[in-house]
């Protein structure tokens, strides 16, 4: 079976409950490809208030959560919590984790651990900087940052969502050419296969994220091992149905 293609809105830390309204309505009013998962990732404060308009065919994601179910962590949410009001997946590991708050590859691993074990559906991102990819070093990052994945997942890849997010072309309007993420979502899925399993290699989707737009998101959605993306800046926008509908 082929995978399904899946959109995933990272609305990042923006939005009130004006502009909340307004982007669910233009969701609801869509229409939404059928064929395509959607998920939007939404600041934790807001989650409660997104579950409770958002529409049925439309998954509820958080933006980071903790490793533990609960304690003295101040200002932290678990996934027990993200749960408890119908969200059902977790973004985490994004490059503004990592680089804002100083996430390293353990930190990710447990966390993402921890939600798996709780039920929730991940959305693990891993990426390359600007200084990485000039140094010839993008497969060597994308790699290791997978591979400190692979014991917190187990048995649990289909519940994982890998989001393929360059540094570089987050938030910068440089959109990587079609080529150039097929070409490193593709050697992902060579390095699953030799590492984990080919019938795990087959099936995982891998998600592109960075500045994708309703004018790139076509010709990246066409390519083969790009099964959907991670949008930031454009999942505010009237435009982001025409992500999702990228390969209708
Ligand atoms: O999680 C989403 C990515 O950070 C992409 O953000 P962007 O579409 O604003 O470049």
């Amino acid at each position: 079976m082929g995978r399904k293609f899946v959109v995933g809105g990272n609305w990042k830390m923006n939005g009130d409950k004006n502009q909340i309204n307004e982007i669910i309505n233009n969701l609801k009013k869509g229409p939404l490809d059928p064929n395509a998962e959607v998920i939007i990732g939404v600041p934790a404060i807001y989650l409660a208030y997104v579950k409770s308009i958002a529409p049925d065919n439309i998954s509820v994601a958080a933006q980071n959560c903790w490793k533990v179910a609960k304690g003295a962590f101040t200002g932290e949410i678990s996934p027990a919590m993200i749960k408890d009001v119908g969200a059902t997946w977790v973004i985490l590991g994004h490059s503004e984790r990592r680089t804002i708050f100083g996430e390293k590859d353990d930190l990710v691993a447990e966390k993402v651990a921890h939600a798996l074990e709780c039920g929730l559906k991940v959305i693990a991102c891993i990426g390359e900087t600007l200084e990485e990819r000039e140094a010839g070093k993008t497969e060597e990052v994308v790699f290791r940052q997978t591979k400190a994945l692979l014991p917190a997942i187990g048995n649990n890849w289909d519940k994982v969502v890998l989001a393929y997010e360059p540094v570089w072309a987050i938030g910068t309007g440089k959109t990587a050419t079609p080529a150039q993420a097929q070409d490193v979502h593709a050697s992902l899925r060579d390095w699953i296969l030799k590492n984990v399993s080919s019938d795990i290699a087959q099936a995982v989707r891998i998600q592109y994220g960075g500045s994708v737009t309703g004018a790139t998101c076509k010709e990246l959605g066409a390519c083969p091992d790009i099964d959907g993306f991670l949008v930031g800046g454009a999942s505010l926008k009237p435009e982001f149905v025409d992500i999702v509908n990228a390969t209708a």
